[in-house]
Order: C-alpha cells, then structure tokens, then sequence
C-alpha cells in the first residue's frame, strides 16, 4: 500500500492528553512568607475528584493541612530539604477521601528557584493499590503462619526499638522465654493438628493476659517470647507465674492438666547487648526444665 494512502496520526497536544493519564502534573509554589499555591494543578485519575482546584490555586495551605497522622509534618519538612538544598521532592502522603478510606498518593517534583521564592514542577500519582500490597507482603514478612503472633524477625525488631527506649529513659524492660513441656509427647499422643491447635490457643490465652503494649511472639516450634516494657523482673516473674497456672489447669479439649508451660524470665540491664538478655532467658529457662518443668526461673 503506499505510503500516502495510510491516514496521517491525529494531532496530540498536551491539553487533550492530560485529563487522560492516570495521575496528576502540578506546579506548586511556595513564596518567601511560606504561601503555598498550586498555579497548575491538572490531570485524570481519582486524585483530583475532590479538589477544588480553584481554591489550590490561590491557597495550598488548606489542603496541606488536611492531611493526617504524622504526614503533615513529613510533608513541610520534605518541602523544606527540597527547597534548601534545591533537590528532587519526592515523598508520599495519605489524601482524605470523604466517606472512603484516604488514598496513599506519591509525589515527585523538581524545583526551581524563581523571583519570590520557590516552584516545583512535577507529578502525583495514586499509589493505594501499592501500599496496600507493601502492607500486606510486610505483614506475612512479619507473622507466625499457624498463630498469626508475630515471628522472631518482628520480635527482635519491636525488642530492639524498646530495650533503646528503656535505656534512654531508663525505664525497666522485662521478657519471658516460654516453652511447652514435653510437647513431643503430646504431639505423639494426640497427634500434630492437635498439636498444632494447642499452639494457636497458647497465643490466644497468652494475648489475653497482656497489655496492649506488651509484645507475644512464636520464636519457633512450641517456643515463645514476651516482650514486656515499663515492666520489672519482680513483676514479670508473678505475671509468668499466672500465666504458667492459668495454662495448668486450662482444658484443651484433651483434659485439663495435659499442657505445662516452662518459663524463664529476665529483666534488661541498661545498654546491655540484646543477646546478653535472651540468653539469661534462655539459661532461666533452662533452669526450670531441670527443676522439673511446670515452673519460672530467672537467673540471679
Ligand atoms: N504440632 C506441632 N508441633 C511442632 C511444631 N513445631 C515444632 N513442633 C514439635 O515440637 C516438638 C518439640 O520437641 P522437643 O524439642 O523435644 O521438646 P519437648 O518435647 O517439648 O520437651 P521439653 O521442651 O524438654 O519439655 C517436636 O516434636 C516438634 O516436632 C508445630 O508447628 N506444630
């Protein structure tokens, strides 16, 4: 066919294809005294549903702080670095939606020093279906399968945050090591699924017990950790020895009596190494299982 015959592409311009593309193109500016506006705010997608964009583009500051939790100031300080040291604004934020959950929206602009202060040209995107795929993939990271407790990863990250905690405001910081008596026995009596069930309702009663702020997590195997902060040994060592008695006598569904809990406690020492502090949980655990089971420890 020749060439002449095929009909020319229409004409694209910019005008008709932006209402189009699945995101939003902005320019934001920022003058000296701190307003904020948006001259050019344009695009398709759901981010500009509920925006007047009239309003933007005399005043940002409305919407600006709008915006929840801790994004407000996540936001004014990403602002802040991008026009001081002149780099790339790039960061991500939850937009209220009326009557629907806030969509995560991400930004990225670069920006120009102008005459009264600075403006950002750049695009926003929505990002929900992402995050919420991050969020869900961050928690099968982080769970135990069979309890739904959070795993070892988790727990060593949450002890982490709060033994810093603990020795910056030198407040205590306790954990109980806990481990199921002769659970090969019970397993081989009463089968794995049972087994397994006496594990998930272990995490369920342990939960019940605890605040909000205490932390129970499956190590492994029939092993897990408590994490508890604001909490001294004294205190942790009467709150295992309730739980330990609490499971002692807790019917399972193959008879009460049939499920003993060992549990070996420890208190953290200022600035001590993590491991320092399981292992004087794990040797307190120890101990219990050689002075017959069915009891708490801790190391002196
Ligand atoms: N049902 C079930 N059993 C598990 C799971 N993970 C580990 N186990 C079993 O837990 C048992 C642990 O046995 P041991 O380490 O010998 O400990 P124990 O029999 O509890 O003996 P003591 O700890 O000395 O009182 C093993 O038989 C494992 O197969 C699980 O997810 N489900």
């Amino acid at each position: 066919m020749p060439v002449n015959d095929i009909d020319a592409p229409e004409q694209v311009s910019a005008d008709h294809l932006v209402p189009h593309i699945p995101g939003v193109i902005f320019q934001f500016h920022r003058a000296r005294n701190g307003h904020m506006r948006f001259p050019y705010l344009e695009g398709g997608g759901v981010a500009l549903k509920h925006i007047d964009r009239e309003l933007l583009a005399e005043n940002a500051g409305q919407l600006v702080e709008q915006l929840t939790g801790n994004d407000h100031p996540k936001i004014m300080s990403a602002i802040e670095r991008s026009a001081r040291w002149m780099l790339p604004l790039t960061t991500r934020f939850r937009l209220p939606f009326p009557k629907e959950k806030p969509h995560w929206i991400a930004v990225s602009a670069k920006p120009t020093p102008v005459d009264d202060g600075v403006q950002w040209n750049g695009i926003m995107m929505d990002i929900s279906d992402q995050v919420g795929e991050e969020q869900r993939l961050r928690k099968l990271c982080d769970t135990d399968p069979l309890t739904q407790l959070p795993n070892r990863r988790k727990l060593m990250m949450h002890l982490t945050h709060v033994a810093s905690l603990s020795t910056r405001h030198g407040t205590p910081l306790s954990i109980m090591m806990i481990d199921i008596d002769h659970f090969k026995r019970l397993n081989d009596r009463w089968g794995h699924l049972h087994g397994d069930d006496v594990l998930k309702q272990l995490a369920t009663h342990t939960q019940s017990l605890l605040r909000c702020e205490d932390m129970v997590a499956r190590l492994g195997g029939e092993e897990f950790m408590v994490v508890l902060p604001l909490t001294p040994l004294q205190q942790c060592h009467a709150l295992a020895d309730r739980l330990r008695q609490a499971i002692s006598v807790h019917d399972f569904g193959m008879g009460p009596g049939q499920v003993t809990l060992s549990i070996g406690v420890a208190e953290y020492r200022c600035g001590e190494p993590l491991t320092s502090l399981i292992e004087r949980a794990d040797q307190a655990l120890y101990s219990a299982k050689d002075v017959g089971r069915d009891c708490v420890c801790h190391i002196r």
